[in-house]
């Protein structure tokens, strides 16, 4: 999908704001508060439903006003679409798609596969496992339909047997917990299969990628699906039960997932600098666009934040070199022109200068 025009309203310092963006590279430039990463929260609100920044979706609707709207006209090869979302201040949230309005979020952002990267996505390398599952169940979202049925379905039968367990501490719950394992262990292998089958895509795109982004090192990437090798997910559970019982919780299974990358034998973020973990996440994130691209022939759009920030001149010219490569519709925020000098060779695209929360199109 490509956005041909996006229209946003009473969202942060913009107030009214139409863009038509290229198809290819969108460079958004302007001063610290302008409102260019404002533009990409808007974008990110029609592919997430929320945004990068604040969970607090009132923060993001422009002070004194009640609710903000995203709307976008997109297109891919079949149709063209109308999208839109806004948000009130109790908090209510209405989704449009093609006119019809609802209120599913899941079925806007599966329209519109949206990416960001900024500042803070090396947390995906420095944070928890979670965000890392989060990285491989976006692209499962995307790519295998029945996948977010399974994924919920784990996530609600791993409440009811974490509940399980904490009663089995006051001494009861013993049929139902044989049952309710059973099923959480049949569901956890599935979701499991998804995720091995999508990182047997993934890992020979990020090294490919990475050969272009840190050809100077050798990142080893493993997968751990959340429980001993060489046992049934119904073997491990069992053979965990007592702890489980004594701390009230399951602690094993595909919630414990996580993906590992190593140089020379030591966590990758404890050897690289900050702008290498961009250029490693930047792997990352293209092998999801690329992963779509070849199983889905869905494009992504991809938002890239203050692509000064840590990454020189020639890193920033690779990265957006291979998101363009991958038919990508980029959108790029920089402060400055001369973060850009390298823009002159790309064919397809549109510069922004933004002010005071004003967009202007460059001619
Ligand atoms: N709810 C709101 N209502 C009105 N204005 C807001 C609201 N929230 C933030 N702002 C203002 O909106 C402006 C847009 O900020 P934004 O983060 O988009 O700027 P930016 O151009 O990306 O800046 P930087 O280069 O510093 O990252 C800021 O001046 C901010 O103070």
């Amino acid at each position: 999908m490509k956005l041909d025009s996006v229209q946003i309203r009473n969202l942060r310092n913009l107030q009214q704001v139409s863009l038509n963006p290229s198809h290819g590279v969108n460079f958004i430039l302007g001063i610290n508060g302008s409102g260019k990463s404002s533009i990409l929260e808007a974008i990110h609100y029609l592919g997430f439903g929320r945004s990068f920044r604040t969970t607090k979706h009132k923060h993001v609707i422009q002070s004194d006003q009640e609710s903000f709207t995203v709307f976008c006209q997109c297109t891919d090869q079949e149709s063209v679409k109308r999208l839109g979302i806004s948000r009130n201040i109790n908090d209510a949230v209405s989704v449009s798609i093609n006119g019809v309005r609802g209120n599913k979020i899941s079925e806007l952002v599966s329209q519109l596969p949206v990416q960001i990267f900024t500042p803070q996505s090396s947390d995906i390398l420095l944070g928890s496992p979670k965000l890392r599952r989060k990285y491989i169940d976006w692209c499962l979202f995307h790519v295998e339909h029945p996948f977010l049925i399974c994924s919920n379905s784990y996530t609600k039968l791993l409440k009811h047997n974490n509940a399980l367990c904490r009663k089995h501490q006051v001494g009861y719950a013993e049929p139902q917990r044989i049952y309710w394992t059973e099923h959480l262990a049949k569901y956890g292998e599935t979701l499991t299969q998804f995720r091995n089958t999508m990182m047997e895509r993934l890992i020979p795109l990020i090294t490919s990628n990475l050969e272009h982004f840190l050809p100077e090192f050798c990142v080893e990437i493993s997968y751990y699906r959340g429980w001993e090798k060489g046992l049934d997910l119904i073997e491990a559970l069992a053979k965990a039960s007592d702890r489980d019982y004594r701390n009230g919780y399951i602690s094993v299974g595909p919630h414990k997932a996580d993906v590992r990358f190593k140089i020379d034998g030591k966590p990758a973020h404890e050897v690289l600098s900050r702008g290498q973990l961009r250029m490693l996440v930047a792997a990352l994130q293209l092998a999801t666009t690329q992963c779509l691209m070849s199983y889905t022939q869905k494009t992504c759009i991809f938002l890239l934040d203050d692509v000064g920030a840590e990454l020189d001149a020639a890193k920033r010219e690779v990265f957006i070199d291979k998101l363009l490569e991958s038919n990508t519709q980029l959108f790029v925020t920089a402060i400055e022109a001369h973060q850009l000098e390298f823009i002159d060779k790309y064919q397809n695209k549109k510069m922004f200068h933004v002010e005071h929360g004003q967009v202007r199109e460059e001619s």
